[in-house]
């Protein structure tokens, strides 16, 4: 998949972890994935590892690492979403090469990428990397890796991140029990206009609106199968409403399979310039994180990125 350039070298190597992570558990990783990329990685000629103090400071960080050949991000969609945004602030040609270390409770990215989950196995799946162009897409200047949504999913994204700090949860179970409470108690419908590529805006009545650059959102929900990260286009997947809290649950639970496609109400579409405005304020996810207003811009950024994959 995608424009590989060339082989894997690694070379000097800016480690961006968030300690946040995970519900703190990258803490308890971060010395352990240094001391492995700088052993088990014959490409890696140095490491240095910085721990992030607070949310956006791993967009700081890395907009500032044109020195580094390779940055990787060590956390969660979110991380790595940070990551990716500070590295478009750097000039294409001095841009360092991107790479997931994936530890959080979603990890859809490292999906798209081929990354696997277990930290050591990952180290020795960014040794076998290639480098990938990759697209982005971007709402309202700001880039995402993987997925941005409205309505219902985001509503579940966002209901994740209070739930697991009251639960154990994590990864799709967590995505799951989220899904079912927001589906039972909050089953809106959201009225938008929506544009594609330019042609006439049409109206809709949506439970939710998904705009994806990869597969799945949610921890491994598949919520546009056909999505690329490569292909200079988003796939964009909406859910018509009203519908009875009986069929959208339905729908939800197919769509961890990516079986969701053929239901009553979902449509799909696909571009690479979308416009959508809400008539009121929606709840919205970029990348895992929430995304604040009604009129959302977007497009995509071909190519923009050099992405370690094993895709
Ligand atoms: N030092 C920090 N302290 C608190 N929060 C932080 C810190 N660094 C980053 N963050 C925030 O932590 C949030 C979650 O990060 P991340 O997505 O990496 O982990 P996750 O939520 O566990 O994983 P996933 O998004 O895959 O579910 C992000 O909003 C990020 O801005």
């Amino acid at each position: 998949m995608g424009d590989r350039v060339g082989e894997s070298n690694l070379g000097r190597v800016l480690l961006i972890a968030n300690p946040a992570a995970n519900n703190g558990r990258v803490r308890n990783v971060a010395l352990e994935a240094r001391d492995a990329l700088r052993t088990a990685c014959p490409s890696v000629e140095e490491v240095q590892l910085v721990l992030t103090e607070q949310p956006a400071h791993a967009t700081r960080i890395a907009s500032s690492a044109h020195t580094w050949d390779t940055v990787v991000a060590l956390g969660g969609d979110g991380v790595a979403h940070e990551v990716a945004n500070g590295l478009m602030c750097i000039e294409v040609a001095d841009r360092p090469l991107f790479g997931l270390l994936p530890f959080g409770s979603g990890n859809d990215y490292a999906r798209t990428l081929g990354m696997p989950s277990d930290l050591r196995a990952a180290v020795r799946a960014l040794e076998r990397a290639h480098p990938h162009r990759f697209d982005l897409g971007v709402c309202n200047g700001e880039f995402f890796l993987q997925t941005l949504s409205f309505g219902l999913d985001a509503a579940i994204a966002l209901d994740t991140v209070q739930r697991r700090k009251t639960t154990r949860l994590s990864g799709a179970p967590l995505y799951l029990v989220s899904g079912l409470s927001q589906l039972i108690g909050h089953l809106d419908v959201h009225c938008a206009k929506l544009s594609v590529d330019g042609a006439d805006p049409v109206s809709l009545d949506v439970h939710l609106l998904a705009v994806q650059n990869g597969v799945t959102y949610g921890g491994g929900f598949a919520v546009c199968p056909d999505a690329r990260p490569d292909d200079a286009e988003l796939d964009l997947c909406w859910v018509d409403g009203p519908q009875s809290v009986a069929r959208a649950t339905k729908t939800f639970l197919l769509a961890k399979g990516g079986k969701h496609t053929v239901r009553p109400g979902v449509r799909f579409s696909r571009g690479s310039r979308v416009t959508v405005e809400f008539s009121a304020a929606v709840p919205a996810q970029i990348d895992g994180e929430e995304l604040k207003g009604t009129r959302f811009e977007i497009g995509v950024a071909p190519r923009a990125l050099s992405v370690l994959a094993l895709a």
